[in-house]
């Protein structure tokens, strides 16, 4: 039900203002008051608003999840979560939200590691999880019109039998929103092959912080009409407007998918094998996944996929997942065989073996010993995760001298850390470094920061190859991004969200 403007007015008029101080510093938020509440069950159905305050009053508890992110570390304290089912809701809420000068935290699945999705104060949460439904499809361009609520994997079940996959995979798929991915810009497993979201984005449609709908859900391959604003959506992390539909190009689905697992007697290897499997695989090469021996270990002691025969991981200092995607089964397969034959025959052998599947459940099993180490690691302990590009050749040094710095500050094994773990997309020259420990401490942290973004920078390397800033990067963004660069972030923010109230405290301090 949309609300007058009348109504609006009075509502607005009589609405309390409990003033504070934003995290971005640079306008005053308002908390939700009971008013607001009101006139937000004018614009939603009841069942869709979860509120502590009056005239909803749901139990709190309700609310603790879409407070917290799912790692345990970021907790705001959001009285109120909105989940609109239409853009025009969406629009509404936000124009209330604006003129009231109350901050908004869009969210999806809530899977981040950075803590981009859940409140920094008291914010209110837009769920777009009922924003679920495929709006077109196009089986012959293979493009895809949908809510940004739509669950990634349910996204790719929908156009498989039509032969085509989404050009994103990603561990968390089958909870992460497609509007998610978007808004972080995620990477995933097969960005390798289908690069990022940048590309394969078509279209948007986004609510802006004043209720205006920029509608450029096109589904134009080529448009080529000046400023690309999409763009700037992409990756922006709800800082600048709430996607609320996305228009993505989907590709056809391989005829033949294989994987292998190689082990490495030594992390010097990778660097010449990728070498070697990018010219003998060439354009059927669609993903070269790095595993080091803790995240494997992890892996197999958390049940992550199936372990490998014991004989083939004796010895081995890491690991590389290679898969490939391509048009010809038996050729492919050959591929592979003529691959690890030449591998495995050489003269000083760039892997101790391979274990390669031979069937869709080895396939997957294969494929869930490197997606799992997230997984496993969150049983471990509580993980600072470090998501950074930096030369491939520098992968591990950046993993040892990290272990060791910890342990000249004392922290190792005894005190609080229990591991420190490598893996990643090597094709991409993306690390994941993992520190795991019992439990969030400061003095972890102060160990870490900023002696990883140090690192970082003297590599000019990325503070973040793909999770993005969130709340956790906020004020070490100036290691990956010049001042200049800072400053125009901080203007085009200024143009979209003048009052502030998009996600405050997230990617901008
Ligand atoms: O948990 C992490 O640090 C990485 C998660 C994800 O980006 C992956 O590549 O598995
Ligand atoms: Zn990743």
């Amino acid at each position: 039900m949309l609300v007058s403007r009348s109504c609006a007015k009075r509502l607005l008029a009589s609405a309390g203002r409990a003033a504070r101080y934003s995290s971005t510093g640079t306008s005053q938020l308002n908390s939700v008051t009971e008013q607001d509440i009101e006139y937000f069950s004018k614009i939603l159905p009841k069942t869709s608003i979860i509120s502590t305050l009056a005239p909803i009053s749901s139990p709190s508890d309700e609310l603790n999840s879409f407070n917290s992110d799912w790692m345990g570390r970021f907790h705001g304290r959001s009285t109120t979560v909105l989940k609109p089912k239409t853009t025009r809701q969406v629009s509404e809420i936000l124009k209330w939200c604006n003129e009231r000068r109350i901050g908004v935290v869009p969210q999806g699945g809530n899977t981040g590691l950075v803590g981009g999705s859940v409140p920094v104060h008291d914010e209110v949460i837009i769920s777009l999880s009922n924003m679920n439904n495929v709006r077109n499809y196009d089986p012959v361009s293979g493009v895809l019109v949908a809510d940004a609520g739509c669950i990634l994997q349910s996204l790719t079940d929908y156009v498989a039998p039509h032969n085509h996959i989404m050009p994103i995979d990603l561990g968390a798929k089958g909870s992460c929103h497609i509007g998610g991915n978007v808004a972080t810009n995620a990477g995933g497993l097969r960005l390798l092959r289908y690069g990022s979201l940048h590309g394969s984005v078509l279209g948007l449609e986004v609510v802006l912080p004043d209720g205006s709908i920029l509608d450029q859900l096109t589904t134009l391959r080529k448009d080529n009409t000046g400023y690309d604003l999409k763009q700037l959506f992409i990756g922006a992390e709800g800082t600048l407007g709430v996607i609320t539909g996305v228009s993505i190009l989907t590709p056809p689905q391989p005829q033949a998918s294989n994987n292998v697992i190689l082990s490495l007697p030594s992390f010097d290897n990778v660097l010449p094998l990728y070498q070697t499997v990018k010219r003998q695989l060439s354009e059927i090469l669609s993903a070269f996944e790095f595993i080091d021996r803790t995240a494997y270990n992890l892996a197999v002691k958390h049940g992550q996929g199936r372990a490998l025969p014991e004989s083939e991981t004796v010895g081995a200092e890491c690991f590389i997942l290679v898969e490939t995607s391509g048009g010809r089964r038996e050729h492919d397969s050959e591929k592979l065989l003529d691959l690890l034959e030449s591998l495995l025959g050489a003269d000083k052998p760039l892997i101790n073996s391979g274990v390669l599947s031979q069937s869709p459940a080895e396939f997957s099993s294969l494929w869930a010993l490197r997606e799992g180490v997230t997984e496993a690691v969150s049983k471990e302990g509580k993980a600072y995760k470090y998501d950074i590009s930096v030369p491939l050749a520098s992968f591990k040094q950046v993993v040892d001298d990290t272990r060791e710095h910890l342990r000249s500050k004392g922290l190792l094994h005894d005190k609080a850390v229990k591991y420190v773990l490598g893996y990643g997309h090597v094709g991409d020259g993306n690390l994941h470094l993992n520190i795991v420990a019992d439990a969030y401490l400061p003095e972890i942290t102060d160990a870490l920061e900023p002696y990883i973004y140090e690192v970082v920078a003297s590599h000019r390397g990325s503070i973040s190859a793909e999770h993005g800033i969130g709340a956790m990067k906020t004020h070490a963004l100036h290691y990956s991004k010049s001042d200049v660069s800072i400053e125009l972030m901080k203007k085009i923010k200024a143009v979209f969200d003048p009052k502030g109230i998009m996600n405050p405290g997230k990617v901008l301090e």
